[in-house]
């Protein structure tokens, strides 16, 4: 049988987590940079000897709070998700050891065995979102599937599930008959692109 992901993806309220990054250079950077697109009010913490220079203004503009300091196993504590992105591959794995050790979700970048999650391409589209995943195997994949589909869906999508979330407001009837109903209103959507694929 080929190959398929078997990951499950769940989308976090980041703004009720503590997250913790360990490093402060260009990866750290790149990850947060993606971690506050997607969730501009995610809470972080840094630490870090150093911090480059963007990660500051990311810092100054988000939730993120910069820890100068080298990686003492003190800085987990009430912390939820770890990422850890040092130059230093020891301190990445003892980072790793020590958040398996207090049953912390970790990530060492970029080094998929030492992975409890990865992180995903992100698209976002008003309260639409969403994430995709190459099962670790091609990051520039998951990159460019970004990227299509920011190009490809409308903004608009957002104002259909107002609409639909305001029809749904307006139905009488039972769980079952609404959710019947609101089947039937959005059944053109399957339709329209059935067509669609066949001109
Ligand atoms: C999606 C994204 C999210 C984010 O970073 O937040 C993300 N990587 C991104 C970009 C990117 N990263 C790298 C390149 C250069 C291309 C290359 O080298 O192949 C590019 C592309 C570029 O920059 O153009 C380097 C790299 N990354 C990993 C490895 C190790 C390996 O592949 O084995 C290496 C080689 C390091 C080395 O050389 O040693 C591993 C991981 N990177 C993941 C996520 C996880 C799997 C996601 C999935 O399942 O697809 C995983 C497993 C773990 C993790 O880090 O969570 C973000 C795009 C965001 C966006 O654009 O929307
Ligand atoms: N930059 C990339 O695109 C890339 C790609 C593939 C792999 N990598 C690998 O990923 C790792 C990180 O890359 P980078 O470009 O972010 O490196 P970097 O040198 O820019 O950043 C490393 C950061 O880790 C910090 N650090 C060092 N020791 C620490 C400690 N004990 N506690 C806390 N922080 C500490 C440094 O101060 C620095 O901020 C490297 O091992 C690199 O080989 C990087």
């Amino acid at each position: 049988m080929t190959e398929r992901n078997n990951l499950y993806p769940i989308f976090l309220k980041t703004s009720n987590l503590h997250i913790l990054i360990v490093g402060g250079g260009n990866v750290a950077e790149e990850k947060l940079t993606f971690l506050t697109k997607s969730s501009p009010d995610a809470n972080v913490a840094i630490v870090s000897p150093e911090f480059a220079k963007g990660t500051v203004e990311l810092a100054e503009n988000h939730n993120v709070q910069l820890i100068t300091d080298v990686y003492d196993k003190k800085y987990l504590t009430g912390m939820h998700i770890v990422i850890a992105t040092t130059d230093k591959p020891a301190v990445n794995v003892q980072v790793y050891e020590d958040c398996r050790a207090m049953d912390k979700l970790i990530n060492v970048a970029d080094n998929p065995p030492y992975c409890d999650f990865y992180m995903g391409g992100i698209v976002t589209k008003g309260n639409v979102k969403i994430a995709i995943s190459t099962n670790g195997k091609s990051p520039t994949t998951a990159k460019r599937l970004r990227q299509f589909f920011e190009e490809v869906i409308p903004e608009d999508i957002n104002q259909m599930v107002l609409n639909l979330n305001s029809y749904r407001k307006t139905l009488k009837g039972n769980f079952g008959q609404k959710v019947e109903k609101m089947n039937e209103v959005t059944q053109m959507l399957l339709t329209t692109k059935a067509k669609m694929g066949n001109e």
